[in-house]
């Protein structure tokens, strides 16, 4: 990467687009509800599971103008989700700057390894055994998303919960790829523990982005 890309990256005037898309949210809190994704490349956050691979490379996703991230969004929506990749990785400030002058609400999705920037409507938190959050997002996030792929999960998410600030909303979500095996587990946590609730990836029953 040439030397001016990377400092215009560092600042966040740039950032590594890996894809965008309109579609419906499919997990968590806003489940059904249209919205724009910006998905940034890069993540060394390294979850076996993850279903975006791809993304992790920085590299491989081209150095795009915030600008011209922001204002193909709000062509779309006015409910934005930022996911990655870790969007965290980089700095947010100036494309939630623009997302919110532009009107949009500002969603995103994150591990929280990285400290928090950029201002958001909405914070969803799903930690990592493999690279914890920072503490201080924890206080921040507005839902917390916790992926059970084995039975250990359960002990993790409530550990993770009892970081998290009291409205924060609760979701297990299933690991897609053990689904059949752990759903039933899930839903009977869920029915004695109903501080919890069931997320599941929708948008992939709905065979949509
Ligand atoms: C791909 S991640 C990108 C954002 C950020 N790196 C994070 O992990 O929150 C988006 C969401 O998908 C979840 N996720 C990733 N792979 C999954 C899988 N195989 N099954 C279920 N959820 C998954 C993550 O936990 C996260 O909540
Ligand atoms: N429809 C849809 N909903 C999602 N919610 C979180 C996603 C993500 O990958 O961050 C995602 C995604 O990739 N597609
Ligand atoms: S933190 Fe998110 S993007 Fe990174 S490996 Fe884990 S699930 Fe994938
Ligand atoms: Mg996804």
């Amino acid at each position: 990467m040439q030397k001016s890309t990377q400092e215009l990256v560092n600042l966040g005037e740039m950032l590594p687009l890996m894809e965008e898309f309109y579609t419906i949210q499919g997990e968590g809190y806003h489940k059904g509800t249209a919205a724009y994704f910006i998905r940034i490349g890069g993540c060394d956050v390294g979850c076996h599971w993850c279903d975006v691979k791809e993304s992790w490379n920085a590299e491989l996703h081209p150095p795009t103008h915030t600008d011209f991230i922001v204002n193909t969004a709000l062509k779309y929506s006015d409910v934005v989700v930022v996911t990655g990749g870790e969007p965290l990785t980089w700095d947010m400030t100036l494309l939630t700057k623009g997302l919110r002058e532009g009107g949009a609400k500002t969603h995103i999705e994150t591990s929280g390894a990285y400290s928090l920037s950029g201002e958001w409507d909405w914070i969803c938190l799903s930690p990592k055994k493999v690279k914890l959050p920072v503490a201080e997002i924890y206080p921040m996030a507005d839902e917390l998303k916790c992926i059970v792929y084995n039975k250990s999960d359960f002990a993790f998410a409530e550990e993770q919960a009892s970081k998290v600030s009291e409205d924060c909303i609760l979701y297990l979500q299933p690991e897609w790829s053990v689904r059949e095996k752990m759903i039933p587990l899930i839903v009977d946590y869920v029915m004695k523990n109903p501080k919890w609730k069931v997320s599941l990836q929708t948008h992939k029953y709905l065979n949509i982005p």
